[in-house]
């Protein structure tokens, strides 16, 4: 059965892709990523509707206006943006419930649309640990590092507020995981 759309966020180094991918690759029928909308050009290989949504500027600002994105952005001249019907193709065409990796801001956004989620929060043990994880990753500058931790505290901050229908704390994998998976099997 198709369920509700899950939205799992949590400062950047929790641990959110780590546990992502064993969820996939556990149930690589049962959950699914939605497909982003960009104004990038197809690199080869890439297949619309399947990598992306590829668009023109000109969609992609009709769309923004017309309030159909969840949340979008421009990085180096492009747009990019996870659209509610996106999310909604998930369940209607591949049959499989919807996993959306976003951060605090897209929580907020996905609560003002119709598509009825439930919200996963993954917890460091700490900040100090976030650190750890954050440097140990060997993917971010200091200066990004810096920024992360500043936007974990408002993170947490925010998930103290009681928004999420679950807290899981990542201080160890194989655990996270076990109530992961509770979690997203629960309906
Ligand atoms: N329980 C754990 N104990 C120790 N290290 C962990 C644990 N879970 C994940 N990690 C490690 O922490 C680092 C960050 O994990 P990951 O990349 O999955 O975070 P993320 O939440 O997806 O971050 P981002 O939002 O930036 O993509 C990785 O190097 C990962 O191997």
């Amino acid at each position: 059965m198709v369920g509700r759309p899950i939205v799992i966020s949590g400062p950047s180094g929790t641990g959110k892709s780590t546990l992502l991918k064993k969820l996939f690759a556990e149930y690589p029928d049962k959950f699914g990523f939605s497909v982003s909308n960009t104004t990038r050009k197809p690199r080869p290989g890439e297949i619309n509707g399947k990598d992306y949504n590829f668009v023109s500027t000109e969609e992609f600002k009709k769309l923004i206006d017309e309030n159909k994105f969840i949340e979008w952005a421009q990085f180096s001249g492009n747009y990019y943006g996870t659209t509610i019907k996106a999310v909604e193709d998930v369940a209607t065409k591949q049959g499989k419930t919807c996993i959306l990796d976003i951060d605090m801001q897209g929580v907020k956004s996905v609560k003002k649309t119709s598509l009825n989620a439930r919200f996963l929060f993954l917890s460091p043990p700490s900040i100090e640990e976030l650190k750890k994880r954050l440097s140990g990753r060997g993917t971010e500058t200091q200066e990004s590092i810096d920024k992360r931790i500043d936007a974990a505290a408002a993170e947490m901050e925010y998930a103290q507020t009681g928004a999420h229908d679950k807290i899981i704390v990542n201080d160890n994998l194989e655990k996270a995981y076990q109530e992961l998976k509770e979690f997203v099997l629960s309906e």
